[in-house]
C-alpha cells in the first residue's frame, strides 16, 4: 500500500498546557485519497493538521510525507520544503492581487503562465483572471484558494474547515466541486471539519477524534453504520443506545425493548457480556406485522424524512423512548400506535464502558 502521509505515535502538548492536544496518534493516508479529521472543538484536529504542515513540532513520534521523514526526534523539515498546499478557513487571499496573481503567488517556475491557466481551468474560473478577491463570491474565492494550493503540484493538500464560511446551498455544491477538483488533480487531501455532513459526503475515510485521540477510522459507511463506541455513535449522526446482553452465537442482543438482531458481531465480545447496542434512527421500518410497537409522542417533518419520538412499552411495563426516521410519504399522527421492526443494517454492538 502506498501512503502519502504516515503519523507514528505522534504527540503534542503545547507549552504551558498540562494536557496533550494530540495524544499518541497513528494514522496513514493512502495516495490520492481524501481523509477528514472530524471531531468537536478542542479535539485536536487543527493541531494534527498543523503538525503535518510543519507549523507545529511534535514532542514525540514520527511524520512521513511521500515516503520522506519530515519530523521526528532528530529530523525537522520546515513547512515550505514539505511539498504541501494549504487552504485556510478564511481563504487568506491577497486583496491587492487579482485571481491570476493570487494563484501564481510565489510560483516562479518556467511554466508559470501555463500552469496557472491549467489550474484556473481545473477550478472553473476561466474568464475571471483579472478580478480581485472583493469582486468574487464566496464559492469563487474558495476556488482561488484551492487553485493556489494546487499550483505547485503538492504531494498533500491540507484544508482547514474550508466550508464553514459558505451558506448551505453553496456548501452542498462546493463539497461536490472540491472533491472533483482534488480527485482530478490526483492530490492526497486532509480536511479538518466539525461538520459530520461535510465529512460523510467528501471523504474516502473519516478519522473521528476526541480529546486528542483517534476514536475510529473508517469509510463514511463504516463510521455511520458501525460506530465503534458511544462517542462516535453520538457525534456522527444520532443514535439510540440501549444496554443489553450479547449472544455471540445468534448475533443478537437482548435489551429492555426485546431481542435485537445484528448483522454480525465482531470478535472481542464474550458470550452474554453486557454491552451497548447502537441503533441508528434509519434502522427502523414500519410494518403492520412488526414485532415491536410504540406510541408516537413527537413528530418532526424535515422534508427528507419524518423524525419520530416513539414511546415503547417494555416487557416489564416500563417506557422507553426511541428516535426513529420514517419515510416522508407516510401519514402518521401524534398519539397513534405503530408497529415496526428493526433491520440489522444500522445496528452496532459496542463496549459498555
Ligand atoms: N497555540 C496553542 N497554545 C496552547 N494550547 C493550544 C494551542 N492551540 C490549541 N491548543 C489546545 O489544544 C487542544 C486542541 O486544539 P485544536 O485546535 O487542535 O482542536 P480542534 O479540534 O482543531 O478545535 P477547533 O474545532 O475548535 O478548531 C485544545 O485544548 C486547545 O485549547
Amino acid at each position: 500500500m502506498m501512503y502519502d502521509i504516515e503519523l507514528k505515535s505522534v504527540s503534542k502538548t503545547y507549552i504551558g498546557s498540562d494536557e496533550a492536544a494530540v495524544n499518541n496518534i497513528n494514522l496513514t493516508v493512502e495516495k490520492g485519497s481524501i481523509v477528514t479529521l472530524l471531531g468537536p472543538s478542542g479535539s485536536g484536529k487543527s493541531t494534527t493538521l498543523r503538525l503535518i504542515a510543519g507549523f507545529e513540532r511534535a514532542n514525540s513520534g514520527q511524520i512521513t510525507l511521500a515516503g520522506k521523514v519530515v519530523s521526528d526526534q532528530s529530523k525537522w523539515i520546515p513547512p515550505e520544503k514539505r511539498g504541501i498546499g494549504m487552504v485556510f478557513q478564511d481563504y487568506a487571499l491577497f486583496p491587492h492581487l487579482n485571481v491570476f496573481d493570487n494563484i501564481g503567488f510565489g510560483y516562479k517556475e518556467k511554466d508559470r503562465k501555463q500552469r496557472i491557466m491549467e489550474v484556473i481551468e481545473l477550478v472553473n474560473l476561466k474568464g475571471y483572471e483579472k478580478r480581485y478577491p472583493n469582486e468574487l463570491s464566496g464559492g469563487q474565492q474558495q476556488r482561488v484558494a484551492l487553485a493556489r494550493a494546487l499550483t505547485r503540484r503538492p504531494v498533500v493538500v491540507l484544508l482547514d474547515e474550508p466550508f464553514s464560511n459558505l451558506d448551505t446551498d453553496l456548501k452542498n455544491q462546493m463539497r461536490i466541486e472540491v472533491k472533483r477538483i482534488i480527485k482530478e488533480a490526483e492530490a492526497t487531501a486532509v480536511f479538518v471539519s466539525h461538520d459530520q455532513k461535510d465529512a460523510l459526503s467528501i471523504s474516502d475515510k473519516i478519522v473521528v477524534m476526541d480529546e486528542g485521540t483517534i476514536q475510529q477510522i473508517g469509510t463514511p459507511r463504516q463510521i455511520y453504520q458501525y460506530p465503534k463506541n458511544r462517542f462516535v455513535a453520538n457525534f456522527v449522526g444520532q443514535s439510540n443506545l440501549l444496554k443489553g446482553r450479547v449472544d455471540t452465537e445468534d448475533n443478537t442482543v437482548e435489551t429492555r425493548i426485546g431481542i435485537i438482531n445484528c448483522n454480525t458481531i465482531d470478535g472481542g465480545f464474550d458470550n452474554k457480556e453486557e454491552v451497548l447496542v447502537s441503533i441508528r434512527p434509519d434502522s427502523f421500518i414500519m410494518d403492520h406485522k412488526g414485532k415491536l410497537k410504540g406510541n408516537i409522542k413527537e413528530l418532526s417533518y424535515t422534508g427528507e424524512a419524518i423524525e419520530v419520538v416513539l414511546e415503547v412499552q417494555t416487557p416489564n411495563n416500563k417506557k422507553h423512548n426511541l428516535l426513529i426516521r420514517v419515510s416522508p410519504d407516510k401519514v402518521i399522527h401524534i398519539g397513534e400506535e405503530i408497529k415496526f421492526n428493526i433491520i440489522p443494517n444500522f445496528v452496532s454492538v459496542i463496549k459498555k464502558e
